[in-house]
């Protein structure tokens, strides 16, 4: 199936977020369609992970929309000015705002820099305390599929231990079966290599390459430029809350339409000169 055939599974559209007086998204549009691997490049504090949390609802943006197949349309400026200023706002709107946010949050999964598990459980526990209990899956069944799971990215023998006896890299791949159990039809990965020692990168990137591979819809932020180019179906450049350029992988890294991109991949990869 070629890109252009693909469904569309989400759409955003100027997606505004500020931190105070830190005007941090200006205005982003997003579309990714079921089956594309979406990464978002840009140098630090550009943007990507609160374009990446406000997709599912970690953020709550000042103004855009955002729409789900399947799912509600969220238009945030509207929300905003309907649940009003403070506790006395509008309580009703409040309430709708909120639900419509766990509806965006229910069907995408999120991979994070720090793998976050729960250090005093183990690796089956923590993979299977979502399903069980936020989606109220049966014990039973969750611990099959995150067996499955597991086997998938060779950790079966590590399903009883605990998260400090494995590698980081290791951690890393529980991480993503966690975010795989829920089922969800879209995968969000938050810079998931940056916090790895060089020699366990390729081991997570390897099971990433696999799930697009599969067929799995995600958007990773990252500064793996390499996994961006072989892996990623469309590239955007975020600079200054603004998406700066948008394209195949192609287009970005062998013939950039913008000079602040150039400039930014020249920074990466030629860090030296
Ligand atoms: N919860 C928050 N409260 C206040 N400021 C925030 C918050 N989250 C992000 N910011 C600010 O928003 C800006 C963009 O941050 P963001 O993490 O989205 O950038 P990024 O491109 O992902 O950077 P990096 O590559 O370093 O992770 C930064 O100035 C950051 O300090």
């Amino acid at each position: 199936m070629s890109p252009t055939d693909r469904t569309p599974l989400l759409t955003a559209r100027g997606i505004e977020k500020s931190f105070g007086a830190n005007h941090v998204l200006r205005g982003v549009d997003l579309d990714v369609r079921r089956g594309d691997v979406v990464a978002l490049i840009g140098a630090s504090g550009s943007g990507k992970t609160t374009v990446l949390r406000s997709l599912n609802g970690l953020e709550t943006p000042d103004a855009g929309v955002l729409e789900l197949a399947g799912g509600p349309v969220v238009d945030f400026g509207a929300q905003a000015a309907a649940a009003g200023p403070g506790w006395f706002g509008n309580r009703t709107a409040r309430a709708a705002a909120k639900a419509n946010r766990a509806a965006l949050r229910d069907r995408s999964a999120m991979v994070f820099q720090h793998h976050n598990l729960f250090p005093h459980r183990t690796v089956l526990e923590n993979v299977i305390e979502g399903p069980c209990q936020v989606q109220g899956v049966p014990r039973a069944t969750a611990t099959g599929r995150a067996e499955e799971l597991l086997a998938r990215v060779g950790l079966t023998e590590k399903r009883d231990a605990y998260p400090h006896q494995l590698s980081g890299g290791q951690q890393q791949r529980v991480g993503i079966v966690r975010a795989l159990a829920l089922q969800p039809d879209l995968l969000l990965f938050d810079e998931p290599t940056s916090a790895l020692d060089p020699e366990l990168v390729g081991e997570v990137l390897t099971v990433m390459k696999e799930l697009a591979d599969e067929g799995w819809t995600m958007v990773v932020v990252t500064h793996e430029l390499s996994f961006a180019r072989q892996v990623a179906n469309q590239v955007l450049f975020l600079d200054g809350g603004v998406v700066v350029e948008h394209g195949t992988p192609e287009q970005i890294f062998t013939a950039p339409a913008e000079e602040r991109t150039r400039r930014f991949l020249d920074r990466i990869l030629h860090p030296l000169d």
